[in-house]
């Protein structure tokens, strides 16, 4: 593929993912298939692509000298923003090709004005150079253009975590992400995965949080002869939910949230694929995820259905699971780097509508929990309302509950100090371990 191709394609994505809110990731890998991209191009069109989306508000800051009011068609927007993003933050481009290529798709794609346009507005900024950050004088503005997060965001961190916090993990959230995976224990051990993994030319290194967890710190390991059936990609933050759950051999566990059953899986491992792991979520498709999955790594012990799992009590008696992960779904703030999409979609009612749902769903597990039972609760978002106040909440609604404080003994040594520790969980920040944002706890009944 030439690079005019690539960058047309690179062009598509950003228009499917920025207006329509696509999944990044999922877009990405399946432009990488349908176009027989060499591993340079697939390089490059991932960078480009990402690094459009997670820096849309600071290329919008830098565009808007030059653009003026001039309302613009969002094809037009999304190619300056690519070019742009490739004249600032890439070296291996030449400006004037970045400048060629980007007349060239608008001429395609566009008529003469259009063309002329766009030459003019890249060529000014080639000459005049962007602006500088240090010109907003607000903190909390500057913040939001420097590291492309919405203002409401930045606010709402800022009154929440205080302004430090807030901007380590914006700018942790615009760095390229650590890739993990996390080994089937069942069929070779880390050792020899890693082993193997160099083998076939891998960087690697020990996760800290999952003993099953590694770090690939080189190459695309979906290529490597592991995947997908010795190995699945997992955060290494996401696989500690399933390592907080105490697991135990011929348990019955409940998955209320299951797809795509990253953690499904990984309870079903833990437990050496004995007694039962029921995992639901919403829809067949989705649930189907989970299936394929626990097939793909030879699995046997988990059962998937389709169901909402605020009605669970219709299916299931009281008192009925010794492990409850209540993997919840919420506004996906802690993995902005990965989904930086969400970011501009995302708003204050949303999180106040999942924290409601949240809310629900716990009042619907909560009484299958056995009397020694124990329910881990997780998110993969930063924010109160979803975490510690959910927590909060729902211990004021169940005066019976409480957060097991052996929780906080079995975390990982790593974690023991971290900030996000209080009497409701751990709230891990993105930039904590470059890897996902999560907030877990664990509660079980007082007795
Ligand atoms: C954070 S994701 C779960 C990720 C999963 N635990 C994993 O590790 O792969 C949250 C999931 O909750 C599901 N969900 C949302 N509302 C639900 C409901 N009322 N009942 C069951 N599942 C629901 C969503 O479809 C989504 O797949």
């Amino acid at each position: 593929m030439s690079k005019k191709n690539l960058r047309e394609v690179a062009l598509q994505l950003l228009q499917q993912v920025g207006e329509h809110g696509g999944y990044s990731h999922i877009l990405i890998n399946q432009a990488i298939q349908k176009n027989d991209l060499s591993n340079q191009d697939k390089g490059l069109l991932t960078e480009i692509v990402y690094g459009s989306l997670q820096r849309k508000l600071t290329l919008q800051f830098y565009l808007k000298p030059f653009v003026g009011n001039k309302k613009l068609d969002k094809w037009v927007q999304w190619l300056l923003y690519m070019s742009v993003y490739q004249m600032v933050y890439l070296d291996r481009v030449p400006d004037h090709a970045i400048i060629n290529e980007a007349v060239q798709i608008s001429k395609k794609k566009g008529h003469r004005g259009i063309s002329g346009f766009v030459n003019g507005v890249l060529r000014n900024i080639q000459r005049k150079g962007v602006a500088d950050f240090s010109t907003i004088e607000d903190p909390v503005e500057r913040l939001s253009v420097e590291t492309s997060h919405p203002a409401w965001m930045v606010e709402r961190w800022v009154d929440q975590y205080g302004y430090e916090k807030t901007s380590e993990m914006c700018h942790s959230n615009i760095i390229q992400k650590q890739v993990s995976v996390r080994v089937q224990p069942l069929k070779l051990t880390r050792n020899q995965a890693m082993d193997i993994l160099q083998s076939e030319g891998y960087e690697v290194s020990e996760a800290g949080l999952s003993p099953q967890g590694i770090h690939v710190d080189t190459g695309n390991v979906l290529n490597s002869s592991l995947f997908p059936n010795q190995i699945t990609i997992q955060d290494e933050t996401s696989m500690l939910v399933s390592e907080m759950m105490d697991l135990e051999e011929n348990m019955k566990v409940l998955d209320a949230c299951s797809a795509p059953g990253g953690k499904a899986t990984h309870i079903a491992e833990k437990m050496k694929d004995s007694g039962e792991v029921l995992a639901y979520d919403l829809h067949a498709k989705k649930v189907k995820l989970v299936k394929d999955k626990a097939e793909t790594l030879n699995l046997s012990n988990i059962q998937t259905n389709p169901y909402d799992s605020r009605k669970l009590q219709e299916v299931h008696s009281e008192e009925t699971f010794d492990r409850i992960l209540l993997d919840a779904p919420c506004s996906g703030l802690g993995v902005l780097r990965s989904k930086p999409d969400i970011k501009y979609h995302k708003n204050v009612s949303d999180i106040e509508q999942l924290s409601t749902i949240q809310n629900e769903l716990l009042h619907s597990v909560l009484p299958l929990m056995k009397k020694d039972g124990k329910l881990v609760y997780s998110t993969c978002t930063v924010d109160h309302a979803e975490n510690e106040w959910q927590i909060d909440k729902v211990l004021k609604e169940f005066p019976e509950l409480e957060v097991d404080q052996s929780f906080f003994d079995q975390l990982p040594k790593e974690c023991q100090s971290l900030d996000g520790l209080s009497e409701f969980g751990l709230q891990i920040f993105p930039q904590d371990f470059q890897a996902d944002g999560f907030f877990i706890t664990r509660l079980q009944w007082k007795y």
